[in-house]
């Protein structure tokens, strides 16, 4: 099987990175309109026209929503001609709006930028007539980058789009407070930051672990938070500060952004 990819920004280069280093495609080729953002391609990928891109078995779009319809619109007479699937990672346009221009088998695909090292969360939704064989593919592209889940109901791509797609934003902003935090208290800036790092990537591999024993984010808090000590005057803050409403108000929001992105 090949894949053809359109659009070589972040998140395609970063899918490209993964799917390459699996060996999953015997060749894979991109094409993005500007040149120059094709460099240092991996093994068994090479640049091609888009009229090459779209001879692959499965084509993966990975341009900016502001981009997708007058591109689309521009490639109608190309895109009408091709009847094997597309997959689409672009944030908020909904599979009704592909289908003014598509009609061949389209999955749309919501992952995050940590699929950079291999740790992406990625949700997949499948609108048209898949071979399984198209389907298992296009799951191992995105299991290639991290963990896959898939949902019946489109319209569930909003909040995963408001909590995953844009999540990791969130942890960075937390990071980096995080390591404020600790420079305010006197740590060097270096340590400060080594130190939230670590935090949060041992708490996420401890939660991951809790998960499988049926433990709750609340079991796992409480274990932190001693009687009297330090966590329960830092958690309180957090509480009096509005933090978790604030945490809850940026999914929403996102998610309300992504459905205006797709025109509601
Ligand atoms: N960055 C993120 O965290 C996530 C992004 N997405 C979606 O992924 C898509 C890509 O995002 P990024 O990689 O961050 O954007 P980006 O701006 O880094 O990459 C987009 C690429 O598409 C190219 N391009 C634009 N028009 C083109 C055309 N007509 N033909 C070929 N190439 C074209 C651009 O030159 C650019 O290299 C977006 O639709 C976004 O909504 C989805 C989930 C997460
Ligand atoms: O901010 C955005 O629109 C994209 C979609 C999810 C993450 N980044």
């Amino acid at each position: 099987m090949t894949l053809g990819v359109i659009g070589y920004g972040n998140m395609g280069q970063a899918i490209v990175r993964g799917v390459s280093r699996k060996k999953l495609f015997q060749e894979i080729v991109v094409f993005d309109v500007i040149a120059d953002k094709i460099r240092r391609l991996p093994g068994g990928t090479r640049e091609g026209s888009l009229d090459d891109v779209l001879k692959a078995d499965l084509v993966l779009l990975a341009i900016k929503p502001q981009d997708v319809a007058g591109f689309l619109e521009k490639e109608k007479e190309k895109l009408a001609h091709r009847h094997l699937p597309l997959i689409s990672i672009v944030a908020g346009l909904p599979v009704a709006f592909y289908r003014q221009w598509l009609t061949c088998p389209l999955a749309r695909v919501i992952p995050n930028t940590p699929a950079q090292v291999g740790e992406s969360a990625s949700v997949v939704y499948f609108d048209g007539d898949f071979s399984e064989e198209h389907k298992e593919k296009i799951k191992q592209i995105f299991l290639s980058l991290g963990l896959v889940e898939v949902v019946a109901k489109e319209e569930l791509l909003h909040a995963v789009t408001g909590l995953s797609g844009s999540g990791p934003a969130y942890v960075f902003l937390f990071l980096s407070a995080l390591a404020d935090g600790g420079v305010m208290e006197g740590l060097p800036r270096d340590i400060a930051k080594r130190l939230a790092i670590q935090t949060v990537l041992g708490s996420a591999k401890l939660a991951l672990q809790a998960l499988s024993e049926d433990k709750s984010f609340e079991d796992l808090k409480d274990m932190v938070m001693s009687p009297g000590g330090t966590t329960a005057r830092g958690v309180y803050a957090l509480e009096n500060a509005g933090f978790r409403a604030a945490v809850m108000q940026a999914v929403s929001d996102a998610t309300k952004r992504s459905r205006e992105l797709g025109g509601k």
